[in-house]
């Protein structure tokens, strides 16, 4: 369970830039919640991910997973619990590395046991199932450096690391938008697979509208960093981009400023 209790975050406040980035925001989302966030440019999307990662702290409200608050935790001690994958497929991995060895930090990372640490066979058997998971041959590729790797085998490589270790939060920050369509076709499906798999709590920012309504099971709206439509599976099972758009309209009182939007 991860709750958000009166989350608000303001930049440089008292002075003509003040910016609301996030307002009171209060959210609980439930083990295994897949939820898709949509908003406008500047509504404080990104600004949630980070409050949660631990990128930033709130000025006020609490952070809380399975009731322990982690507003105070820095960001390295949150991935234990949380993941994260970035829009930039360059971000969650270390080009020069290996991907063995790349796999090897993410295992480090999340402290978890059960296979002794020296058993190089057993690792790389361990590394080698779950790549072939991923079902694009990075399996046999393990001594090749991630650099070399194309955008969507790095973010499919960045998704199989976030998850590595099972997180109880998974972060999805336009993970696919930097993809072409037929790759960002393949992250999401296997998103939506180690999701599912895993019963990962998870949050995925997307500008495309398609996708926020197809895929998890709630959808968060944002605007000028306030919470302001909290959409239900069943609401969504109905929902078109275009009663999608004209809710947004109706409530905030403005078009959905978005200019990486993608209708579907
Ligand atoms: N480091 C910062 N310093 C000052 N203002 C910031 C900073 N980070 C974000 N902001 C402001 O806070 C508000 C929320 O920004 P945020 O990046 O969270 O929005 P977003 O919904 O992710 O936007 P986008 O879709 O355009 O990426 C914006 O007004 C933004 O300009």
């Amino acid at each position: 369970m991860l709750d958000l209790v009166n989350v608000s975050k303001l930049f440089n406040p008292g002075t003509l830039d003040e910016k609301i980035a996030l307002m009171d925001a209060t959210l609980r989302f439930k083990p295994g919640d897949f939820v898709t966030v949509i908003g406008s440019n500047g509504a404080g999307k990104s600004t949630l991910m980070n409050i949660i990662s631990g990128v930033m702290k709130p000025d006020i409200g609490k952070v809380l997973i399975e009731g322990n608050e982690i507003q105070h935790i820095p960001e390295h001690k949150r991935s234990r619990w949380i993941g994260r994958v970035f829009q930039d497929p360059m971000a969650g991995t270390a080009p020069r590395m290996t991907i063995e060895e790349n796999l090897t930090m993410a295992y480090k990372r999340g402290k978890s046991r059960g296979l002794a640490w020296g058993a190089t066979s057993a690792k790389r058997q361990l590394f080698r199932e779950q790549l072939s998971r991923l079902g694009i041959g990075l399996e046999n590729r393990m001594s090749a450096k991630v650099g070399l790797l194309s955008g969507g085998e790095r973010q499919a490589l960045s998704l199989l690391m976030a998850t590595f270790t099972k997180p109880q939060i998974l972060l999805l920050d336009e993970h696919t938008a930097a993809l072409d369509p037929a790759r960002a076709e393949l992250i999401t499906r296997l998103t939506e697979e180690i999701v599912r798999e895993m019963k990962l709590t998870t949050l995925m920012v997307t500008h495309n509208m398609e996708q926020a309504i197809r895929l998890g099971n709630r959808l968060i709206m944002m605007d000028k960093g306030r919470i302001i439509l909290d959409i239900t599976e069943q609401r969504k099972q109905s929902l078109t981009v275009a009663q999608l758009l004209g809710e947004f309209e109706r409530i905030s009182g403005h078009q959905l400023s978005d200019d990486r939007i993608v209708l579907g």
